[in-house]
């Protein structure tokens, strides 16, 4: 059967169709958008609550010079889709692909580029009053944003300032009740009342001066469509409510939006998942953390755990169904998170503050302020840390080294394996005199026999795995794997030293004196910043002791790291086995 989706590249084209024709087109898209995630993976439920608003958006203001900013940047593949992506969206977030986010390299529909929550007011804000100051008084500028990310305080702060200006901005929520997990807070509460119709006379977006209109049905075209036409008309901060279904139009998305955020493969024409192999896996990390924090729990009534919006992806969840009174889902928040944290930690509680690495950059000085500055025993568990994979530049975990690194008070520890996660989990909670980061990896380990009995890990104290004479491989968490693997490529690794240093800091130095006396050429792997980060650290000793050895540093270069497997990320930066073992050839044979 023909389709409209066929002739539609650009929104020029888009706003050829009569309005009659859009239902259609939503349909088509949506099939399109089920049909290549079901294969190659991604968000989707997101993208499927705004199909309407997506089109409605195109159709009705004159994109790119009416500028539309994505928050997030998960819900943009019908944008994408229409937007001059349609037949490469089958690379959607592979390597050497288009991104899974907006990213302004990539189309000058993309007016900002996205991946943390909460950035589109501020950036819409900015083009708006930017326009302002050129005298471009006929533009648009519209902010898309979740109703998660919405109640995160850099969006607070956006709307904060937006209210006393004259800016043609239109910030639109879409509201679905729910961001990964359903949302929470009082502000989720008030939306909730919002959509009832019993709080329209205290409107939190009117007593912020902006001109507030919906709540309206963010699947009807026609409604969406007259309402945009009329605010296009009107100037200063405006604000649409519009509510949406995550998941719209595929009935398992609908029922399960938790799991069909990002659900993995999928059979596109009945939208079952695909069924789990027999074979046993190793856990997640993530689980290793959730399932070991309920059980140090049951025994320590003092230990808290907190996620900022991530209760799914960092397995708090099953914290927070044991211990509803002492686990905190507080939306996407992580700078409150961390002080949250803070403020538990001076009455003697254990907070246990899970934040994914790459959002924990939105936390630094919380981190470097409240907790370090006070030497408060905060637990930092940094779950996604190193290379994420498809996600990409957005999401990789690999600033966390370098950043928390020049941190007085922070003591800093990537395990190697799951059990040495168990055990750093359990001898943190046991009482430490100062903040501790944990950085550990998306995806699983290898270990199936890892729920082992506890053991304290000493503070700042190194493992030599395996002896040797010439090279001395210095590696710092999970990375370990490939480095075990490379040495395993040699015929002869008499001459390979591996050590396994665990703290970044306080960093082992009787180990490292021993190393450094006893071997000539250091190598150091991370999966981490190779500025400043854990090999820095070797170097930084190596040259305060005056020590002559030869140090490499292995690592993530001082470059953005695309999307890609982390397999072939790894392959591309020369951390996979193979590369390291080329690299151990090469510097043995300069020797
Ligand atoms: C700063 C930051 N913290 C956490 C995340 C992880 N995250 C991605 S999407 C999302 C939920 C967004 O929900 P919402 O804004 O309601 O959008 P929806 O998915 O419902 O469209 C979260 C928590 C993020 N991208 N950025
Ligand atoms: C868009 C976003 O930020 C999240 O959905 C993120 O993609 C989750 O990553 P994980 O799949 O590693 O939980
Ligand atoms: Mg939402």
């Amino acid at each position: 059967m023909k389709k409209i989706l066929d002739h539609i590249n650009y929104p020029k084209d888009l706003r050829l169709l009569k309005e009659e024709q859009l239902t259609k087109l939503a349909k088509e898209l949506r099939a399109f958008i089920i049909d290549i995630v079901a294969t190659k993976e991604g968000h989707l439920g997101a993208s499927l609550g705004v199909v309407e608003l997506t089109i409605a958006l195109h159709y009705v203001f004159n994109t790119p010079e009416d500028l539309l900013v994505w928050d997030v940047g998960h819900q943009a593949y019908v944008h994408k889709l229409l937007t001059g992506r349609k037949a490469v969206f089958h690379t959607n977030r592979q390597l050497g692909g288009i991104s899974g986010f907006p990213k302004r390299e990539e189309s000058v529909y993309d007016t900002f580029g996205v991946g943390h929550s909460s950035t589109s007011i501020s950036a819409a804000l900015g083009m708006a009053i930017a326009s302002h100051l050129k005298g471009e008084t006929n533009k648009q500028h519209i902010a898309v944003i979740g109703d998660a990310s919405i109640a995160s305080g850099m969006a607070f702060e956006g709307l904060n300032h937006a209210g006393v200006t004259n800016a043609n901005l239109l910030v639109i929520l879409n509201d679905n009740a729910i961001g990964i997990d359903p949302s929470v807070g009082a502000l989720k509460q008030y939306l909730t009342n919002v959509k009832k119709g019993t709080q329209k006379q205290d409107n939190i977006f009117e007593a912020l001066n902006f001109n507030y209109s919906g709540p309206i049905d963010g699947h009807d075209l026609p409604a969406l469509i007259s309402e945009l036409e009329r605010l296009k008309k009107l100037s200063g901060p405006k604000f649409l409510h519009v509510i949406t279904t995550k998941g719209k139009g595929l009935k398992q998305a609908e029922e399960n939006q938790v799991t069909y955020h990002a659900p993995g493969k999928f059979n596109a024409l009945t939208g079952e998942l695909h069924p789990k192999g027999n074979t046993v896996e190793p856990p997640k990390y993530q689980d290793v953390f959730g399932h070991t924090l309920v059980e140090l729990a049951k025994q320590n009534k003092n230990i808290i755990g907190i996620t900022p919006a991530m209760p799914t992806g960092s397995s708090l969840k099953y914290m927070m169904r044991e211990f509803p009174d002492r686990a905190f889902d507080v939306g996407i928040a992580e700078q409150h998170a961390v002080t949250l944290a803070a403020g538990m930690a001076t009455q003697g509680y254990i907070p246990f503050c899970n934040i994914y690495s790459t959002f924990l950059q939105r936390a630094y000085d919380q981190v470097i302020h409240d907790v370090a500055l006070q030497k408060l025993p905060v637990i930092f568990c940094l779950d996604r840390a190193g290379l994420v994979g498809e996600d990409g530049a957005t999401h990789h975990g690999v600033f966390d080294l370098s950043c928390l690194r020049c941190i007085p008070n922070l003591i800093i520890f990537a395990p190697r394996n799951e059990i040495e996660l168990r055990n750093i989990l359990y001898t943190a909670q046991l009482g430490l005199d100062a903040p501790i980061a944990i950085r550990y990896p998306r995806g699983r380990g290898n270990n199936l026999n890892w729920k082992q009995a506890f053991s304290p890990i000493p503070i700042g104290i190194g493992q030599c795995l395996k002896e040797g004479k010439d090279i001395a491989i210095l590696s710092i968490g999970t990375i370990c794997d490939n480095v075990i693997e490379a040495i395993n490529l040699f015929d002869d690794d008499e001459g390979m030293a591996h050590y396994d240093m665990r703290f970044v800091k306080p960093i082992d130095k009787t180990l490292l004196h021993e190393i450094c006396k006893n071997h000539k050429t250091i190598i150091t792997i991370e999966d981490g910043s190779i500025k400043g980060g854990f090999g820095s650290e070797v170097l930084e000793f190596v040259s305060e002791q005056a020590y002559q050895n030869k140090v490499h540093i292995l690592g993530i270069p001082d470059k953005f790291i695309e999307q890609g497997t982390v397999n072939n990320l790894q392959k591309i930066i020369g951390l996979d086995p193979e590369s390291i073992a080329n690299k151990i050839k090469e510097i043995n044979e300069s020797n």
